[in-house]
């Protein structure tokens, strides 16, 4: 079974963070490991408290993981602040890791801002260098190349960010007018699209994504079929969204379609 390690935060709620990046890994059929850097307080209407790790402490879990289990995979979630990028960069280059998928998370569905302002500076020197992939929304593509949202604008974009030195650029479609995902390996623009469900339940639908991606490359797709299976994951994972649970945006639900039929 390959090995995939989520480096990402916590959602008390479970709906987002690593326990959505646990239950897609489980779905897309791989062994899932995590290094938490954070803690959030949160539930599906709000984020009331976020505790960031001292960076060590991402280091010493990523080590440990992989100096025993391994990882054919990587993927970053909700990394907080410079401190933390910086780090977990810094161990990623070091420990030689490969397949990391980045998907740097800037705001909850909630609204809830989930990076600091300034750590934008690290994610594009120190960690979007190393990526395989890196798989921000629309909004905050954007937001990475310090620019307005204008979707018209949107293969500009994927090129600035492409130039910051990820090897493909994958910008996720739950904001945009198509729902497609857009993505660019330096040469050629593709778009991924799949069905579009009712947009109630989409709490973890870009953690379940980044994680079914480096998960689908781990078991040794290339980009461009990883990308497309990842959506389909993703939107089968809104499709079956746990509207009632919560009162706010419902969970996704990763396990939904393979769940359904199940006796017990
Ligand atoms: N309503 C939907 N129907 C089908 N697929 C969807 C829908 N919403 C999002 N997706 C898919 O889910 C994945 C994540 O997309 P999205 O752009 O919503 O990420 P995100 O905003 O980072 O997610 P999050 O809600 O976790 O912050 C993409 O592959 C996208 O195409
Ligand atoms: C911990 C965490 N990671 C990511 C997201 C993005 O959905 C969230 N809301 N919470």
């Amino acid at each position: 079974m390959k090995r995939v390690m989520s480096i990402a935060t916590s959602d008390s709620g479970a709906g987002a963070g690593i326990q959505a990046d646990l239950k897609a890994f489980l779905r897309c059929g791989v062994y899932g490991t995590t290094a938490i850097v954070a803690a959030t307080a949160q539930n599906t209407v709000e984020v009331t408290d976020i505790h960031p790790f001292p960076p060590e402490v991402a280091v010493r879990q990523i080590e440990t993981v992989v100096s025993d289990i391994g990882a054919d995979a990587v993927k970053t979630g909700m990394l907080f602040n410079a401190g933390i990028i910086s780090a977990v960069a810094g161990t990623i280059r070091r420990l030689e890791l490969p397949n990391l998928v980045v998907d740097p998370v800037m705001v909850a569905e909630s609204g809830a801002v989930l990076l600091e302002p300034e750590a934008v500076g690290t994610y594009r020197e120190e960690l979007f260098p190393l990526a395989t992939a890196i798989t921000p929304n629309l909004n905050e593509a954007f937001a990475l190349i310090g620019e307005e949202r204008d979707e018209s604008r949107i293969e500009d974009c994927a090129r600035a960010l492409y130039e910051l030195g990820p090897r493909a650029v994958i910008i996720t479609g739950g904001h945009t007018e198509s729902g497609a995902d857009l993505l660019y390996d330096g040469e050629r623009f593709t778009r991924i699209e799949g069905p579009v469900h009712a947009a109630n339940n989409t709490h973890g639908a870009g953690c379940t994504h980044s994680s079914a991606l480096a998960s689908f490359l781990a078991r040794g797709m290339d980009l461009e079929e990883a990308a497309r299976n990842a959506r389909r994951i993703a939107s089968e994972a809104v499709k079956y969204g746990l509207g009632e649970i919560g009162k706010g945006a419902g969970p996704v639900h990763a396990l939904g379609a393979i769940l359904e039929g199940a006796d017990l």
